[in-house]
């Protein structure tokens, strides 16, 4: 039976939970639920907190694990990313009080307050910079005013939190995070799961297609197929199936759903019709 972690709360949890749901996978009924075997899928699932889970998927209890790219890495666990999900995407940023720092060289000497200790040490060790670091559990936005440090650094997804505490980001990113599946370094080398896992990523890359592509359908003229195909050129090749109407053709091509308004505007303008796109809810490609 595979063994996964999953985020029991705060905002890994639910587009997790979701897109296992959407992959086939029983889910919890309920928040307090600590672990649920899927007996169908031959699937265990443990509800961690989503710092814990690369601790635990070094540790190698667990075959892999959901978790943030951020949080892996501020673990130091002898874990790598396996296939980046697409949700809870953040930058990790320094931020002050406006006129106070305006670059890394700024922070020389000062205090630094996070809840990602781990990346922020290395990153300041890297970068040969001198200044402290005290960790706080969250809310860190408001030990600037508090006087327990000069800087923070944290999540930034919307800003709205540093807004409303008054402070601006300043320096480059220190690195940009998404929820991610994690195994243990060097797992698919010794691990009897190895097939397994294979599958379990198989479903959430449909999920992911299924979730970034539309099936899109439409007649044209033999004549205008070649200009509609390089719209179209699909995943490795359209389909083309020949019409009652002689001197037409049905296309039926996979399209990105964020360009499928333009593609059909373009597809009506060399002269296609019956142009259709509809939602795919599963695939493997
Ligand atoms: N607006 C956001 N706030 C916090 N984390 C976010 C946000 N957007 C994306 N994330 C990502 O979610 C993960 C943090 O999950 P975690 O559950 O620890 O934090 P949380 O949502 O702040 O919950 P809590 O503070 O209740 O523990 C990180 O990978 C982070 O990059
Ligand atoms: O840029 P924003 O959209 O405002 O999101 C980022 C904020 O959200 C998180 O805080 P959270 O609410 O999880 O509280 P915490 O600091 O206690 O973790 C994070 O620590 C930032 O404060
Ligand atoms: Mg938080």
């Amino acid at each position: 039976m595979l063994r996964i972690a999953v985020p029991n709360k705060g905002s890994l949890s639910g587009p997790a939970g979701e897109m296992l749901h959407e992959a086939g996978y029983q889910q919890r009924r309920e928040a307090k639920e600590l672990r649920i075997v899927d007996p169908e899928n031959e699937v265990e699932f443990f509800y961690l907190r989503p710092r814990d889970i690369a601790i635990y998927v070094s540790s190698g209890k667990l075959d892999i694990g959901i978790t943030g790219r951020d949080l892996l890495i501020d673990s130091a666990a002898d874990a790598e990313e396996i296939l980046p999900l697409g949700f809870a995407r953040s930058t990790f940023r320094f931020a002050t009080k406006p006129g106070t720092a305006e670059a890394l060289d700024d922070l020389a000497g000062k205090t630094v307050a996070t809840s990602y200790e781990g990346i922020v040490a290395k990153y300041l060790a890297d970068q040969g910079v001198d200044a402290s670091v005290v960790h706080l559990d969250g809310a860190v936005e408001t030990a600037i005013e508090l006087g327990v440090a000069e800087v923070i650094a944290d999540v930034v997804e919307t800003g709205t939190s540093l807004r409303n505490a008054g402070l601006e980001v300043f320096g480059d990113p220190i690195m940009k995070s998404e929820a991610v599946v994690i195994r243990r370094t060097g797992a698919e080398t010794t691990g009897d799961a190895e097939p397994k896992v294979q599958q379990f990523l198989r479903r959430l890359q449909g999920v992911l297609v299924a979730r970034t592509y539309v099936m899109m359908d439409y007649d044209c003229r033999v004549e205008q197929l070649e200009k509609a195909v390089a719209l179209t050129p699909g995943l490795e090749s359209p389909t083309v199936s020949p019409l009652h109407n002689e001197g037409w053709v049905a296309v039926r091509a996979m399209v990105p759903s964020k360009e499928a308004q333009r593609i059909m505007d373009d597809l009506y303008e060399i002269g296609a019709r019956a142009i259709l796109t509809t939602a795919i809810h599963a695939c493997r490609l």
